[in-house]
């Protein structure tokens, strides 16, 4: 069963978890030196920055009334200099930063792929693909903002309020608390709305994340949306869920907007405020006009480090909800993996055995039910029986790409669990009915699972499964361009392909699921040779609707709820007439009827 469908939201709401947030800083630390210098930059930076006010201070109060011109020259001068060391150090810093930013998120993208790559079956059959995809693509670039200059710019805000504070004590320190004096009130302000604004985010995110499932799932499914006219009805599920992305859109940015300006309002009131006291106070020799200017200059510049530490709050807890399921993915078992204990699978001959195996999907129904049969190494095996009856299950064990619930498989005697994933599939070729063709040249799709094979090696397996003159006539040969999953070529053509792969792997067990479904009768004679050179040497295991495909097989299988309930050879069992017979009736009416 899918745990979230693409219509449902994921959780987003998680609270700051110390463990994610070292973990994170364990991705940073290599930088940790560049991050030093950036430190370094930022204090230098703000400093050069805060030091303006005070340089007009000094100028009103102390040199125009003086009329000393060099000592405004030399203010105006160090004015310039911190402007230009502002400036440098800035565009250094927002460059080293970005540079550690990008490295970061690849790096935790490369970890997120890597482990992808890994998981079994069972995780990408509960989750709906696009939102896996939202997880290494959206969710991680989330995190960028908060890696290229969240933590950076923390350290330098908190630098910047104290050194202002600093400044505002030692220009006044009655000024100095009437104005921190409203901070605890901006403070519950402030939170309040970021509180509202994550979630705004956290809802949006949400929402991204849903209509990344369903246009990935539409356009996976665009032949059969198109061959039943859906679109209209997809259009309305598609602005459904598109009306409520651009809706918490709306929420979130109608959230942020309304930060800013109650911030300005506050430091205008705050200003203006300390403009009356201030003025009151300068015929009572309290201030002066310089410091008042350089006052509330400084109270200007105060707000802004105060709402970025609020947003740095608010990004931190955002981020943690996204670190949360990214590095849920990264440490998401897989379900199937290699023992610690593992021995390689030497070469085997291909002897399978399944010996009293019991197994169940995740939904905990029984979908085989004791099942025992044991091959001898080349032969052909024909699995059978109604659909859902669990042909494709008891294959999919054999690769081990699902682990039994009970009971045991043994290739060659071994006991698949005890040996290692790659020395098993390794020895393992398979084709599906609807092979995947990778985007790329054909000479790359049959090479896929023999990296090492020779020019020469790829056209032999092509010639031997009779795909090479189809191949042949394509405008670049071998090197035809052909897109993800090979739309265009045509079904059996692909399936030509997938057996030049599986040939050329030369696997010493062979998988076909319904493979030669797509292959029309012409082919299909053709293909029997190939076919042939295929098997030879195997052990083929060969699930097919069409009879007429597997009557050579050593031995059928027929499956009925999990079990095997018939096994023989085609003419020991349709001697027997019981449910192969019936089967093959069935067919044999249906050919004559059609
Ligand atoms: N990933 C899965 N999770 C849960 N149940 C599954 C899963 N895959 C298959 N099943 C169920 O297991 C049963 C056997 O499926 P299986 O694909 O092995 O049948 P089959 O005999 O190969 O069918 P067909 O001939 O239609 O391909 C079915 O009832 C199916 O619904």
């Amino acid at each position: 069963m899918a745990r979230n469908k693409f219509d449902v939201d994921e959780e987003l709401e998680s609270p700051f978890r110390l463990v994610h947030f070292k973990r994170l800083l364990g991705y940073v630390k290599p930088y940790k030196k560049l991050m030093a210098l950036t430190v370094f930059l930022m204090l230098v930076a703000s400093f050069a920055n805060l030091i303006g006010p005070y340089l007009i201070k000094q100028a009103i109060d102390e040199e125009i009334p003086s009329g000393n011109t060099g000592g405004i020259v030399m203010l105006a001068g160090i004015y310039f200099i911190a402007v230009i060391v502002t400036g440098v150090c800035m565009k250094y810093r927002i460059r080293i930063m970005a540079r550690i930013g990008q490295s970061v998120i690849q790096h935790i993208r490369k970890d997120l792929f890597t482990h992808l790559q890994k998981l079994s079956f069972s995780y990408y059959d509960n989750r709906p693909h696009g939102k896996i995809l939202a997880r290494v693509v959206n969710y991680v670039n989330s995190l960028s903002d908060l890696l290229s200059n969240g933590i950076i710019n923390l350290i330098t805000d908190l630098f910047s309020i104290a050194v202002i504070v600093g400044f505002m004590l030692y220009i006044d320190v009655q000024l100095t608390i009437m104005t921190l004096a409203g901070l605890p009130v901006l403070a519950i302000i402030v939170f309040l709305l970021k509180n509202a604004q994550r979630r705004g985010w956290q809802r949006l995110s949400n929402k991204q994340s849903n209509l990344n499932a369903y246009i990935h799932e539409s356009i996976n499914g665009i032949k059969i949306t198109q061959s039943f006219v859906r679109e209209e009805e997809n259009k309305k599920i598609f602005r459904g869920v598109s009306d409520s992305y651009r809706s918490s859109w709306m929420k979130a940015v109608r959230i942020q907007f309304l930060l800013s300006p109650s911030i300005d309002n506050i430091s205008v009131l705050t200003v203006s405020f300390i403009y009356v006291v201030g003025i009151a106070s300068i015929g009572d020799g309290g201030v002066t006009a310089g410091a008042l200017i350089a006052f509330t200059g400084y109270i200007w510049m105060f707000w802004a480090p105060l709402a970025n530490v609020g947003n740095f709050y608010n990004a931190i807890i955002t981020a943690m909800a996204y670190l949360e399921r990214i590095f849920e993915t990264i440490d998401e078992k897989p379900t199937v993996k290699s023992d610690p204990h593992a021995a390689i699978l030497l070469p085997i001959k291909g002897k399978v055995e399944f010996d009293d195996v019991v197994f169940e999907y995740e939904t905990e129904e029984r979908i085989l039910d004791h099942i025992n049969f044991k091959v001898n190494p080349g032969d052909t095996i024909a699995l059978v029986g109604a659909t859902g009856s669990g042909k494709t299950t008891i294959v999919n064990l054999i690769s081990r790409f699902y682990d039994v619930k009970n009971g045991q498989i043994k290739i060659d005697g071994t006991d698949i669990k005890t040996v290692t994933l790659p020395s098993l599939r390794e020895q393992m070729g398979i084709m599906l009915q609807d092979p995947f063709i990778f985007s790329g040249t054909i000479m790359d799709n049959i090479r896929y699972g023999r990296l090492d094979a020779t020019d020469e090696e790829v056209i032999r397996a092509a010639k031997a499964v009779q795909a090479h003159d189809f191949i042949d006539d394509l405008e670049d040969g071998y090197f035809t361009e052909v897109n993800e999953r090979g739309t265009r070529l045509s079904s059996g053509q692909r399936q030509l392909i997938s057996f030049a792969r599986a040939l050329l792997a030369d696997p010493k067990i062979l998988i076909l699921d319904e493979a030669t479904s797509s292959i029309d009768t012409e082919t299909e004679l053709a293909l029997q040779k190939g076919l042939e050179s295929l098997l030879s040497g195997r052990t083929s295991f060969i699930i097919a609707h069409r009879l007429s495909t597997i009557k050579n097989a050593t031995k059928i299988f027929y499956i009925e709820n999990g079990r095997i309930i018939e096994k023989g050879t085609h003419n020991e069992l349709m001697e027997k007439k019981g449910h192969y017979w019936k089967l093959s009736n069935s067919q044999g009416h249906s050919i004559e009827a059609g």
